[in-house]
């Protein structure tokens, strides 16, 4: 598609958006979250051949919240490989990313590494293997090498202590499976490690960035930066197809067709494999807690551009 074009058509879905009556809810349950202004809204397109295309409140960080998962799942790949998954399935759960009934009942093996219960087990194992005292920089350092410009790509800690201090129900689930013998680090650590990971800022210009070596088969952004795995990418991408946006997964793969990750901050990263990486951000969520204006957008997006990855490639005459 001409370049002329994506800009045109995201800069027309942003105008759309900003005047949608039904903006979604605001999540509560971490307060911080609660504050932030409804009516944001940005896109960011980053094209295979390196363009970058942007709109409304593209530049502005946020809280990137379980988008963290997919920088988290790919680091565990790439350190530990096939022995998580042992602890954690490949699995969709149907069921709400904070759910506890599901985990107690299969005996603390959580169904994806994208649900809370499992992205508490990759948070255990990162600290496993990389030390209490260095986790939390080697994850951030490993975000930090997949965008350009790093400005603003931090752990938002006041957000991280907040959530610590109310954040009961992932307490609950880490407990729970450290009774059946799935969490192997203290409790406290493992939260601290998890809510940090949940609480890093990026903009959405960033976070498309930070999608390229999704898009790419596993090539990075940046020179410096080690690329991941095809393998891994593999694996990421088809997780995010299957569990990236919990019990909504299902209607997100059929309205907008493409492998992505939402967060409780209302963005969403979806990945069209060798041709753009996109990120959405709108505060108010839907009833399974994914951004409810990101997903209309990327259906109106997908929909223009015959993005889906189960639209058949265009074969000239
Ligand atoms: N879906 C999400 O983004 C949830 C992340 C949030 N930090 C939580 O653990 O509840």
């Amino acid at each position: 598609m001409p370049q002329s074009d994506i800009a045109m058509l995201i800069e027309t879905i942003a105008l759309d958006m900003r005047s949608a009556p039904e903006r979604g809810v605001l999540p509560t349950y971490i307060p911080p979250l609660a504050d932030v202004d409804p009516d944001k809204f940005g896109i960011a397109v980053l094209e295979a051949n390196g363009r970058m295309h942007l709109t409304g409140d593209a530049n502005e960080p946020f809280s990137i919240q379980s988008i963290s998962k997919v920088y988290a799942l790919t680091m565990a790949l790439e350190t530990i490989g096939a022995p998580i998954w042992s602890r954690v399935r490949q699995e969709p759960s149907g069921n709400p990313f904070n759910s506890i009934m599901q985990l107690e009942s299969e005996r603390g093996i959580p169904r994806n590494p994208f649900i809370n219960a499992g992205a508490l087990v990759i948070s255990d194992i990162l600290l496993s293997h990389f030390g209490a005292a260095d986790a939390r920089r080697a994850f951030l350092a490993f975000v930090r090498s997949l965008v350009a410009k790093t400005s603003g790509v931090r752990y938002d800690e006041s957000l991280a202590r907040q959530e610590y201090e109310t954040g009961f129900r992932n307490a609950a689930l880490a407990n729970d499976m450290r009774n059946f013998g799935n969490i192997q680090n203290l409790i406290p650590s493992v939260l601290r490690q998890y809510f940090h990971q949940c609480a890093i800022t990026m903009t959405c210009r960033q976070l498309a960035e930070s999608g390229r070596f999704l898009m790419m088969g596993g090539r990075v952004a940046t020179e410096t930066a080690q690329s991941v795995s095809a393998r891994t990418t593999q694996t990421v991408l088809a997780l995010m197809m299957l569990c990236g946006h919990y019990d909504g997964s299902g209607s997100f793969a059929v309205q907008v067709g493409l492998p992505g990750k939402s967060g409780v901050g209302g963005g969403i990263l979806a990945i069209v494999p060798g041709i753009a990486s996109i990120a959405v951000w709108s505060p108010g969520l839907n009833a399974q807690g994914n951004s409810l204006l990101g997903t209309a957008a990327l259906t109106r997006l997908v929909h223009a551009t015959g993005w889906s990855v189960f639209t058949p490639p265009r074969h000239e005459a």
